[in-house]
């Protein structure tokens, strides 16, 4: 049975305090408290940095830069407690997040720092780490309370002092040494640890990380997470988040990385969007992507990811991604399908009236300096007839937005729609555009809907009529609608999508429409405002984060819908599978044979798939998950703690 491994096997943790155990370094935080507000001070806060940071590369002497700190700052004792205070609130998240481990294992998890005993003991004790576990240096305090030095007889003031230090724990069995600064690493090379790792979770050290390469016992680790997983105890993740990779193209908004960043998970970006070689090489490894608008996710592409779970398309559309071949596949696909809508939806506005009073053509003019005073073909929107094609999310907000600038609202839709206001729906197109001064295209971009916009459904438009899309490009036949503009049937357009885009702003842009009469062009920018992207960043990262974390598929676009609660106390396993008859009894075939204690269940099915959710307490033999992952159909299964 998997049980929580018991203390007696298990390797000492010494951890180092500054930049591993929290994410600053105290003296420099003590530094910044002291001197910051007082521009007399910023010579000797910037020396307090310069030097710490020389003795945590191995530049100079670690016990030359304490003494020589402490001398410059002279802390009260009342300053030391504010210091102690702050660093509370500054433990590493990695740290922070497996406090159950340092519970479970009292006496197993140490500290050993060049900094002081009179600030870390108060952090430290909040973990269960008691006084006896730390070795760190001592402060001399003068008659009033401030501190004028360091005791010299402990070996933590001088160069090379972890290693002698550590040998009056006397600690049985095997120890093994994390930190990020040179002198950690000289604990193991002086043979004080049996391993050694080089904590990179707050701060990279150039010569620590170099000298970890080459050596099976010394390796980086990016959070301790990583570190409680390679050791054996079982820390908050089954999986360390550190080693699962997640690429974010096409700008992703930084609220997202950021929210990827601080769940531990190791992210990269890149600013556009990758063809199709590009991204089959850059997809090897890569747990979760992030896309938008202008990277297909061919069948080629998921075909060659290897550790695919999850991807994000960080707008509405999900047309870019072969959502058949990832179902196949048991990859999981998100959007974000209100965060930009009503971006879109202003802006429709803005074309609709920009182009009904001429006012896009009469701004051309004046920037070539005609001034051409006229109400001659320009008109108010009010009491003029819209007519929107695709009544979903967008075009049922237009549709609200449109009314309250005093316009009549029909339109057409394949589907039934709740209709808003005094709207009229239409069940035929052609009366639709019989009727419409205005025609805004708001489908969906399903591969069914190329070019359903042409040559005909023009020559069905009122004379003189205006059309705007902002859906996408594919829909509309590009040369019919040039020629609709040229003839004059239509008197103007909007146009923000196109069949042929750029991948990147540096790649060059084409279309048939370029210098046509009261054309306004803009680069797919419906849904680019800050508050969209933000909006956006917030809730496609929530849903992957959920899915990743805990298997909810809450607005997948493929996945069965299942909303589920965090992990507490018990094991989830996850099972994608293709739905084919007789999945769900295996599974529990296999429960019962290993006499699994169910906690809760739960089946999920769509046209593709099944999902199955099964909790259960603490007990499992490895075999019984093997054979999970084995059953028949089974698409990606996975286990989270
Ligand atoms: N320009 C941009 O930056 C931008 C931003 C956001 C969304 N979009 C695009 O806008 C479009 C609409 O987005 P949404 O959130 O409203 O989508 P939605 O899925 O909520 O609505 C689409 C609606 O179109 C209907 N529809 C589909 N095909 C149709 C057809 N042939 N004829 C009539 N109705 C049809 C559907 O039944 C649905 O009601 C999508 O194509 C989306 O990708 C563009
Ligand atoms: O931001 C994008 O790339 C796409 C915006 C829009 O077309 C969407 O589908 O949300």
């Amino acid at each position: 049975m998997h049980m929580a491994p018991s203390s007696a096997n298990l390797a000492t943790l010494v951890l180092d305090f500054d930049s591993t155990f929290t994410k600053v370094e105290a003296l420099d935080v003590l530094a910044e408290q002291l001197f910051s507000s007082d521009p007399a001070r910023l010579t000797d806060l910037n020396a307090i940095k310069e030097l710490t940071e020389l003795a945590m590369s191995g530049e100079i002497g670690f016990g030359e830069a304490l003494q020589k700190r402490i001398q410059i700052l002279k802390p009260s004792r009342e300053d030391i407690a504010g210091l102690a205070e702050t660093l509370k609130r500054q433990v590493s998240d990695s740290i922070g997040r497996n406090l159950k481990v340092f519970q479970e294992h009292p006496g197993k998890i140490r500290i050993i720092s060049g900094g002081f005993h009179e600030f870390i003991e108060p952090v430290v004790a909040d973990y269960g780490i008691k006084a006896e576990h730390v070795l760190a240096n001592r402060l001399i305090f003068d008659d009033n309370g401030i501190a004028t030095g360091v005791e010299q007889d402990n070996p933590l003031s001088k160069d090379g002092g972890k290693i002698i230090a550590l040998q009056s724990w006397a600690v049985s069995g095997q120890v093994v040494m994390i930190g990020d600064g040179w002198t950690d690493f000289e604990v193991f090379k002086g043979g004080g640890a049996d391993r050694f790792y080089a904590f990179v979770e707050n701060i990279s050290r150039e010569k620590v990380v170099a000298a970890t390469t080459g050596n099976e016992a010394t390796q980086v680790a990016a959070s301790f997470d990583e570190v409680l997983h390679n050791e054996g105890y079982e820390g908050r993740y089954s999986f360390p988040r550190s080693r699962m990779k997640m690429l974010m193209l096409e700008n992703v908004h930084p609220v997202a990385i950021a929210h990827f960043r601080e769940e531990g998970y190791d992210v990269s970006t890149l600013k556009g969007a990758l063809d199709e070689d590009a991204l089959i090489e850059a997809i090897q490894g890569v747990h979760v992507l992030g896309i938008r608008s202008k990277t297909n996710v061919t069948r080629k592409v998921l075909d060659a990811a290897d550790k695919l779970m999850a991807i994000g398309a960080f707008c509405i559309g999900t047309n870019q991604i072969d959502l058949k071949a990832a179902s196949e596949k048991g990859v999981a696909v998100f959007n974000a399908p209100y965060s930009n809508t009503r971006s879109v939806v202003e802006m429709v506005m803005g074309l609709t009236v920009v182009l009904t009073r001429n006012i896009y053509s009469k701004s051309i003019q004046m920037h070539t300096g005609k001034w051409d005073k006229s109400a001659t073909g320009a008109h108010e929107v009010r009491n003029k007839t819209i007519g929107i094609i695709g009544y979903g999310a967008i075009g049922s907000q237009l549709s609200v937005l449109a009314e309250a600038f005093g316009m009549r609202v029909i339109y057409y839709d394949v589907a039934e729609k709740l209709t808003m206001g005094n709207a009229k729906r239409y069940r035929s197109l052609d009366a639709l555009l019989a009727e419409a001064d205005v025609v805004s295209l708001h489908v969906d971009g399903r591969a069914e809907n190329k070019n359903i916009f042409g040559k005909a459904q023009f020559a069905k438009m009122k004379d003189g009529a205006l059309f705007i899309n902002l859906s996408r490009g594919h829909v509309v036949d590009i040369e019919a609608l040039a020629e609709a503009i040229r003839s004059k049937k239509i008197y103007g357009a909007g146009v923000d999508v196109f069949p042929e885009e750029p991948r990147t702003n540096d790649d060059p842009f084409d279309s048939p429409l370029m210098g046509l009469d009261n054309v306004i062009l803009s680069p797919h920018i419906g849904g680019s405002t800050e508050e969209a992207q933000e909006a956006i960043g917030e809730f496609a990262s929530e849903r992957l984060l959920n899915f990743i974390s805990r298997g909810d598929t809450t607005f997948s676009v493929n996945m069965p819908n299942v909303q589920l609660s965090e992990v507490e106390g018990r094991h989830r396993f996850l099972h994608i599978h293709k739905n084919v008859p007789g999945v769900m009894a295996s599974i529990n075939q296999i429960m019962a044979k290993y006499n699994l204690n169910i906690l809760a269940q739960h089946l999920k099915t769509n046209e593709q798939l099944g999902y199955v959710i099964v909790d259960v307490d603490r007990g499992y033999s490895k075999e019984a998950l093997d054979e999970l992952r084995a059953v028949n159909g089974t698409l990606k299964f996975r286990s989270l703690v």
